[in-house]
């Protein structure tokens, strides 16, 4: 049994037009998608703009609803936001954004940003919470006088570092990281990265890694599938794709 296998995943977007507001149209911007991620692997989703990998993301952890097919965590299917919580996968799943400035609160202190995982799953003392948020900050590579600023007050790799924080407080099992450093100078992408994989050894996550960025994913990713317009059009292992890539978008995407 994978940690989690996705299976037929569709979500369509009904497009609504005209004087009565009928729907006139549907985006598919996830048709039919199917791949299992293994306990500690990094498994990476690539494709070009707009080919729905945020959606599929999205639908993975419940932000999107599905409109057919099944995720299934652990064996356990948690398609349905009633059945994600009545096993703990909204606290076994987390996610990093691209865009560290807008998924962090700015109003927040980043020990409140860091502690709010911790609030809704874990009922700690107010001294253990802040032993807990500042251990993370260490584990990131970040000072405990970070705890009182704010996020505008962090460097875009920092913010990124604290997202990854805030991802890792509750010990998850697996992180969906949407084009994690695709906003960072080159310099700072790798800092990042490389603090993705050093914290994966250390608490055995499983990664799902969002990219365009074809080198970043053959640094991070074992197993990989191909992405075009709704549909995954290639899977194979870093080197079956790298290597020896069947599909003809698969070698554009390459070329
Ligand atoms: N809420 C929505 N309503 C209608 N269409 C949507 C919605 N969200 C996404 N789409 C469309 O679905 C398709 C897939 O979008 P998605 O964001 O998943 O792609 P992506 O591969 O993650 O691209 P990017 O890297 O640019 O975010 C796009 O055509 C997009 O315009």
């Amino acid at each position: 049994m994978s940690l989690i296998e996705i299976r037929n995943l569709k979500v369509h977007y009904p497009i609504r037009g005209g004087f009565w507001n009928r729907v006139v149209d549907t985006v598919k911007a996830v048709d039919g998608v199917t791949f299992d991620i293994e306990a500690g692997e990094t498994y990476g989703l690539v494709g070009e703009s707009g080919s729905g990998k945020s959606t599929t993301a999205k639908a993975i952890i419940g932000l999107e609803k599905a409109t057919s097919g099944t995720v299934t965590y652990e064996g356990k299917n948690v398609t349905k936001a009633e059945n994600r919580r009545k096993i703990d996968y909204n606290r076994d799943v987390q996610m990093i954004f691209q865009d560290s400035l807008s998924s962090l609160n700015p109003r927040k202190r980043i020990e409140d940003i860091i502690a709010e995982p911790l609030r809704n799953f874990e009922h700690l003392s107010k001294d253990d919470e802040k032993l807990r948020v500042l251990q993370l900050l260490d584990i990131v590579g970040l000072g405990p006088d970070s705890l009182y600023k704010y996020p505008h007050q962090f460097s875009g790799g920092q913010r990124q570092r604290i997202g990854v924080a805030r991802a890792v407080a509750t010990h998850p099992r697996l992180i969906i990281a949407d084009e994690p450093v695709s906003a960072l100078d080159l310099s700072v992408q790798a800092q990042v990265l490389n603090f993705m994989k050093r914290i994966q050894r250390e608490f055995g996550i499983s990664y799902l890694f969002i990219s365009h960025d074809l080198g970043v994913v053959r640094h991070m990713c074992n197993n990989i599938a191909i992405m075009n317009r709704g549909r995954i059009v290639e899977t194979g292992t870093r080197d079956d794709i790298y290597d020896h890539p069947m599909h003809i978008y698969t070698k554009r995407l390459l070329a």
